[in-house]
């Protein structure tokens, strides 16, 4: 299990090493559009789940929400101070 933070401080690291292998590096050289697409696509599974599949489900298609919204976050250049300031 890890946090919001961990994830992103992990994403960060990898868009920075660019791993062998690492689906997020592959996403972030598919580019801004390409994240965004699987955002929108993330947004809508999570909604479905939300209304139609159980609570654990939902959970699942959110946590894959919010990894996308912090790939694309990498993507623009912005950090975790960036969005916050916004909350
Ligand atoms: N939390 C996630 C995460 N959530 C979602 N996803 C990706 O999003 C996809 C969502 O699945 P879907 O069923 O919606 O889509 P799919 O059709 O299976 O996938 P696509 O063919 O559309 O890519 C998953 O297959 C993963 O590729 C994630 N990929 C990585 N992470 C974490 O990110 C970190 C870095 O991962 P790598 O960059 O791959 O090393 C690790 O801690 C991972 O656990």
């Amino acid at each position: 299990m890890k946090t919001f933070e961990e994830l992103f401080a992990e994403l960060a690291e990898k868009a920075r090493t660019r791993p062998e292998g690492s689906g997020t590096v592959a996403l972030l050289d598919a580019g801004v559009h390409a994240i965004g697409k699987k955002v929108v696509e993330e947004a809508a599974e999570a909604w479905m789940a939300a209304e139609h599949e159980s609570a654990d489900r939902a959970a699942e298609e959110i946590s894959q929400l919010l990894y996308h919204a912090q790939v694309l976050m990498l993507a623009r250049g912005l950090g975790l101070e960036d969005v916050y300031k916004h909350l």
